[in-house]
């Protein structure tokens, strides 16, 4: 059996031979079943109509099953392993590498304008609930959240010992808490204490003997098993640092059939709150600044200061928390894993985990994870945060839906007014958003060699507020 269409300027084909599997190539080039999937979907959610062979063959795009026959392993520990798979996975992706470069890259969709491809998202439909999601190599479970799949434990090798269950209950951190004190702090976990509902679980607010507020994320039970890991990532990794910009790990407990796990309640709503304005007033372009400062410290801390590099994977507005005053602070470490733990490895090669619309493309096509690809998603939280827009828009017109893209063709018609939040209560100078923006693209272009470090976004960042801060006080 041969299917073949054309979307736009993209000639797809398929080929099904008869106990001897498929193929399938992209404008002539050999690609891989997720790819030819990956890069029908970006074509499904600019409009192109997909016939019935298509739409088994990619079946349930916008899902994960069509990610099941992934066959990448986490391989932190056998590099010789992850060298050669990371061959195979990049032969196999070499047919694709042009396409996804032409399609994920701002910088050459300017070149490449009248034979343009949608920007990432492999969910478009995800938008107004971005939630995260792993490419699991296997699971027909039912994930937790639309695109947060649970990891599959039968083919994901168990990562070193950090990651392994304990048998025992226990709890870190500077609480100490049984089951019964947490009920009572929560109410029994009454909706009324509900704060808010995750991939994990649902998180409660807690309030303690000595009148302490805490935030309690209570993993889902139907999904236990498959959280186990997510939950020791989360647990283990907050264990390990401190800093104003990074939720607190207060305690745990890992009881029976309890798993959950106490931080500091942080009770001001997320970024993605104020930027939807449902916490009352909008944000002022000062706070927007130095709100992405402290995510940028904290992502600094994490890279460059922690014990061990840690990589947090799903940095994204819903999980950036703010204070009272405004401050930000980086949650949700469920996804975070150590970097490279040797100076000679330049990169781990792992499943890819994060929320559609923040994922690295490089990371998507090779599974080599660095920390550039939490800088990558920093570049699109910095275009979400000055645009006000989330990182795919589903129902805008199509040259709109993806929202880096957009801004990156509005900027180079100089047109960078334009892209500024309605809901932003001033004018900024145009020079100043001039340079916001420049800063947001070269985070998120496409290979994470051509993206500066957290360490020097920093940088630019404290320069683009003296500049406006100085700008501030000459007005006046
Ligand atoms: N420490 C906290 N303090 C106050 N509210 C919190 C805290 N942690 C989480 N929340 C609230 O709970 C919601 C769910 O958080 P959680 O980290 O479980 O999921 P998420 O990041 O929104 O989604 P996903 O798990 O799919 O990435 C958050 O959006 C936030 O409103």
């Amino acid at each position: 059996f041969v299917g073949s269409t054309v979307c736009q300027s993209d000639h797809f084909t398929y080929k099904k031979v008869y106990q001897r599997g498929s193929s399938f190539a992209i404008n002539g080039n050999p690609v891989d079943r997720i790819h030819f999937c990956e890069a029908m979907l970006i074509h499904k959610a600019k409009g192109c109509v997909l016939g019935d062979s298509f739409r088994d063959l990619c079946y349930l795009l916008g899902g994960r099953r069509f990610l099941e026959e992934k066959h990448v392993k986490d391989s932190e520990n056998n590099e010789a392993e992850s060298e050669n798979r990371h061959v195979k996975v990049s032969l196999a992706a070499s047919g694709f590498l042009l396409f996804c470069c032409a399609i994920c890259c701002p910088c050459f969709h300017k070149e490449r304008k009248a034979n343009s491809h949608e920007v990432l998202p492999k969910e478009s439909n995800s938008v107004h609930q971005v939630s995260s999601f792993e490419m699991s190599p296997s699971s027909d479970k039912i994930p937790p959240s639309p695109f947060r799949a649970p990891p599959s434990p039968s083919r994901v090798p168990q990562s070193p010992s950090r990651y392994a269950m304990s048998p025992r209950p226990s709890r870190m951190g500077p609480l100490s808490l049984t089951m019964s004190q947490i009920q009572t702090a929560t109410n029994n976990f009454s909706d009324d204490n509900q704060i808010g509902e995750g991939g994990f679980g649902i998180v409660y607010k807690g309030i303690l003997d000595d009148r302490q507020v805490v935030a309690i994320k209570r993993a889902k039970k139907e999904h236990f098993e498959n959280l186990r890991k997510e939950f020791k990532s989360e647990v283990d990794l907050l264990s390990k640092i401190g800093h104003r910009n990074l939720v607190k790990l207060l305690g745990y407990v890992d009881k029976g059939d309890e798993r959950l796990i106490i931080t500091e309640y942080v009770r001001n709503g997320t970024l993605r709150d104020h930027l939807d304005g449902t916490r009352g007033s909008t944000l002022s372009f000062n706070q927007r600044l130095e709100i992405v400062i402290d995510v940028c410290h904290g992502l600094t801390y994490l890279h460059s200061y922690a014990e061990r590099q840690i990589i947090h994977r799903d940095i994204k507005s819903s999980n950036i928390l703010l204070t009272d005053s405004m401050r930000a602070k980086v949650a949700d470490f469920g996804f975070a894993r150590g970097g490279p733990s040797d100076s000679n490895q330049t990169h781990i090669l792992t499943q890819v985990k994060g929320t559609v619309g923040y994922l690295d493309p490089e990371y998507m096509r090779t599974y080599q994870l660095t920390a550039k690809s939490d800088v990558y998603s920093f570049g699109i939280l910095l275009v979400e945060i000055l645009t006000g827009r989330r990182p795919v828009e589903a129902k805008k017109p199509h040259d709109e839906r993806i929202t880096v893209r957009w801004a990156f063709d509005k900027y180079n018609e100089g047109k960078v007014l334009e892209l500024v939040d309605p809901k932003a209560r001033e004018r900024v100078d145009e020079k100043i958003l001039k340079k916001m923006f420049s800063l947001a693209f070269q985070c998120a272009a496409p290979t994470r060699k051509e993206r500066p470090d957290m360490e020097a976004v920093g940088k630019q960042l404290w320069a683009i507020r003296s500049t406006y801060l100085r700008r501030s006080m000459e007005q006046k």
